[in-house]
């Protein structure tokens, strides 16, 4: 039985000027070995919980160590058993996930098999993309229309961007006159056959989202992600029953109990759980089996690393109901591509999916070890670290 001995919350800090967010100067890893030698690497959110989570991670370990890295169902229970707040606490699961998702590569590669083959076998062996973070310090829509075209000239086909500027809760007529001419430009810009994907980030109340949907609806978004504040759901009916625009969400979903309101609701056409966040590989793909059930495809969330990157296109490659997987990929600062090696290009569009066993991917340790810090020296400033970056209009 391949014994769990370490779960290792490990920190990764590279600050660079040009970082699309300040959440991209990190990562959360978790590295997990068993007593035989395997060893499995996990990823999960950083924004500005690095601490709450390390900590946690720490908690995890000692509750795993001695258990069977296989028993990932066992696993999880114990962990839900112990952690009585994990039902409630993004932290709780994002730990968590971190560690199921390092269990899933170590099964793989003691199976000498990449995962998907083990969630279901690869349905598509290349995952379509959409581009995210490539709007860096555009605040005026010609600012936007330009770094679209050249997004597009990349081969994506679909790119989503937060063109709402400094306006939360509220927003008034002259902020949604500007939203609608920076998405406007942006589809002048890149054409009919280019998809669109509008981000609101959870800001507005209802009335605001449903005012900002109808100035968007001519340009024909795909869908317009958390339109209102993520615990409206009242707020979310009301924006349903008064627009046509369609609705993504997920990313801050963090267990089934909570997802099934919104399916049975009908409140989402493209479900964005985080497999970061909701559970591991094994919740998120429990996430996509429910989905299925309402005929809602997937769009998995990514705002995180190449790890996070690796595992989801494992489930994305095997679902059968995939629609489209974010991707910072190239809007990542250069190391985080390193520490894959750049093994997941995104080429017209899409990622072919890899096929090496356990997440398809091999972790450059010797990176890893060059950019590790521990908890005491990572400071995390306020700020608005949802944004990208330089596109808040002056706020
Ligand atoms: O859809 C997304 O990619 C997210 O909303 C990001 O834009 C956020 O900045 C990140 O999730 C914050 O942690
Ligand atoms: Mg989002």
């Amino acid at each position: 039985m391949p014994e769990i001995s370490e779960v290792e919350p490990i920190i990764l800090y590279n600050p660079r000027p040009d970082d699309p967010a300040p959440w991209a100067s990190y990562m959360v890893l978790v590295r997990v070995v068993t007593k035989d030698g395997g060893v499995g690497w996990g990823e999960t959110l950083s924004s500005i919980r690095v601490n709450a989570l390390v900590q946690l991670i720490k908690v995890l370990s000692s509750v795993m160590r001695g258990r069977d890295v296989f028993n990932l169902e066992g696993n999880r229970l114990e962990w839900y058993r112990q952690d009585f707040n994990m039902p409630v606490s993004l932290e709780s699961t994002a730990a968590y996930s971190a560690f199921d998702i390092a269990s899933w590569d170590i099964i793989g590669r003691e199976l000498g098999a990449p995962v998907h083959r083990l969630l279901g076998g690869l349905t598509r062996d290349r995952v379509r993309v959409y581009a995210n973070g490539w709007y860096s310090n555009a605040v005026k829509p010609e600012d936007f229309a330009e770094k679209a075209k050249e997004t597009v000239r990349r081969g994506y086909t679909a790119l989503k961007f937060d063109p709402f500027g400094p306006y939360f809760d509220m927003i008034d007529s002259a902020g949604i006159k500007d939203a609608a001419e920076r998405v406007k430009a942006v589809r002048e810009a890149v054409g009919d056959g280019v998809d669109i994907l509008i981000e609101a980030h959870g800001r507005f109340n209802a009335e605001s989202a449903i005012r900002a949907a109808w100035a968007l609806e001519p340009y024909n978004p795909l869908f317009m992600e958390e339109p209102v504040h993520p615990e409206d759901i009242e707020g979310l009916i009301r924006f349903r029953n008064s627009t046509r625009i369609r609705v993504a969400l997920g990313e801050r979903i963090i267990n089934k109990g909570y997802l099934i309101q919104y399916l049975k609701l009908s409140l989402v056409d493209y479900l964005q759980t985080d497999v970061g966040r909701f559970g591991g590989l094994t919740e998120a793909r429990k996430a996509s089996i429910m989905a299925e059930a309402f005929s809602v495809p997937m769009a998995f969330h990514n705002a995180n690393g190449p790890i996070l990157h690796a595992a989801t296109i494992q489930l994305d490659a095997s679902i059968p109901n995939f629609a489209v997987q974010e991707s910072f990929y190239d809007y990542w600062p250069q190391w985080k591509r390193d520490l894959v090696g750049d093994s997941m290009p995104v080429e017209n569009g899409y990622v072919k999916v890899p096929t090496k066993p356990g997440l398809g991917v091999d972790v450059n340790e010797k990176l890893i070890e060059r950019l590790r810090i521990n908890e005491t020296e990572i400071t995390i400033k306020g700020g608005l670290s949802w944004i990208v970056k330089g596109t808040t209009g002056g706020s």
